[in-house]
């Protein structure tokens, strides 16, 4: 099956839905975000079907793309989000998101994010240290409120991804080491503004396999009986996002088998599974538009110079990751190896390397699988604006994001009185 079927050639033409993407590239300008709403809602659909009648809640992670009309259409899907800032609160409660399915995550929240929290009435804070335990205490207590919590706990599960975004190891910065966690869940006595009413782990993004997901499930399993067995009662077990997307052809659990693998470490105990996907909803679901500026030949090399570059995407700059790079219109004839590359003054700014395509400047291209991390990871690098965002729906565009002027750039800053 293809990886991308609400992005397929017609005629050679490859479209967005029913909308030729050179359209889009004439209406709106390179480089240009495209979305398709239809693959968003299906892949929602995915997991809801997967988990039929279970007790569930998918929390999507906001910080893989958190464009208002994303969040929006997730959020009238019934979904609910997993938060790191107060930024993302403030998305998610604008796009219609209901506090009580909001989770929020991250090792440094910090007492204005807490408060921000707290006064929209979150389902859970996903706790990452006992100091941050202590501050949310303190809050919630002159608030005079009671936080509802979730320990984050490190459970020393590698989860077989790429180093920066492995998160379940316990050199990691991340979560409570899991043998210290059962001590402070008993201590309720010192919290007592605190309720506790769910456990959490987050091992890394982009997993291809299921097995360090049941090892982590499994360990979190056993320090719920454990909690059990003291009479705590806890209400959600939070296993995190970090299911893998197909960029090339990797082997990749479907989501039907990753939900029945996580359902499955539950064992007969009743209680609610909460998920955080983020990549595996919006990462198949985007490309990244661009134009072809310029065409070089070195003696050493074939580049093809885009507009498109690091600041828009920094994947591949950051990680070296694979992303497919199409043509917008097949052209016949002889390919040539090709570097596609940016604009930014850095070797590392580049999209692709060595991709056969036939190409002349001006020719249209889209760099596949960019709807996660792409969009939320850009910046102004090289005084770049951002680029535009649209989503199509059918035969319709909607653009969702205006692409960012020089002025609006630069409208912050100020100059030193002389
Ligand atoms: C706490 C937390 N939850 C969920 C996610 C989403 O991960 P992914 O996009 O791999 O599903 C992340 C990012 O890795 C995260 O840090
Ligand atoms: N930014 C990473 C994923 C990080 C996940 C956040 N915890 C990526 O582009 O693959």
């Amino acid at each position: 099956m293809s990886n991308f079927p609400h992005f397929e050639y017609k005629q050679d033409i490859l479209h967005a839905e029913q909308v030729p993407l050179e359209t889009i590239a004439q209406k709106f300008g390179t480089p240009c975000y495209v979305y398709s709403r239809a693959a968003i809602s299906a892949t929602y659909h995915e997991f809801q079907q997967a988990f039929a009648d279970d007790d569930y809640l998918v929390c999507y992670a906001v910080k893989a793309n958190s464009n208002l009309a994303i969040l929006n259409l997730l959020a009238k899907l019934g979904c609910g989000f997993d938060i790191v800032s107060g930024g993302e609160l403030q998305r998610a409660l604008k796009a219609g998101g209901d506090p009580q399915k909001i989770v929020f995550s991250g090792v440094g929240k910090l007492a204005d994010e807490m408060r921000m929290a707290l006064a929209a009435n979150i389902l859970c804070f996903n706790v990452e240290s006992i100091g941050e335990l202590q501050l949310l205490n303190q809050i919630a207590a002159a608030m005079n409120m009671t936080a509802p919590v979730s320990l984050r706990v490190n459970p020393d599960v590698d989860a077989r991804t790429h180093p920066y975004i492995s998160t379940g190891l316990k050199e990691n910065k991340f979560g409570i080491p899991i043998e210290e966690a059962e001590h402070i869940y008993l201590s309720t006595d010192i919290f007592s503004n605190i309720r506790f009413i769910g456990l959490d782990c987050h091992i890394g993004s982009q997993l291809t396999e299921l097995d360090p997901f049941v090892q982590a499930g499994e360990r979190l399993m056993s320090l719920l009986h454990r909690l059990q067995s003291h009479n705590l009662k806890i209400n959600h077990l939070d296993l995190g996002g970090g299911l893998g997307i197909r960029y090339t052809n990797e082997a990749l659990p479907s989501i039907q088998d990753y939900v029945t693998a996580l359902r499955k470490t539950l064992g007969p105990m009743k209680l609610r599974l909460v998920i955080e996907p983020g990549r595996s909803l919006i990462g198949n679901a985007g490309l990244l538009l661009t134009r072809t500026a310029y065409i070089k030949h070195t003696p050493e090399r074939h580049f093809a110079i885009v507009d498109a570059a690091m600041n828009d995407l920094m994947r591949p700059s950051l990680y070296k990751a694979y992303h497919q790079i199409l043509p917008i219109n097949k052209r016949s004839g002889g390919s040539c190896n090709y570097q596609i590359v940016g604009p930014v003054c850095e070797t590392g700014d580049f999209l692709g390397h060595d991709r056969k395509l036939n190409l002349e400047a001006g020719d249209l291209l889209a760099v596949m699988s960019a709807g996660a991390y792409g969009m939320s990871m850009s910046s102004n690098y090289n005084s770049r604006p951002r680029a535009a965002e649209v989503m199509v729906d059918g035969q319709t565009v909607h653009l969702i994001r205006a692409r960012e002027t020089i002025d609006q750039m630069i409208a912050p800053e100020a100059i030193l009185p002389s």
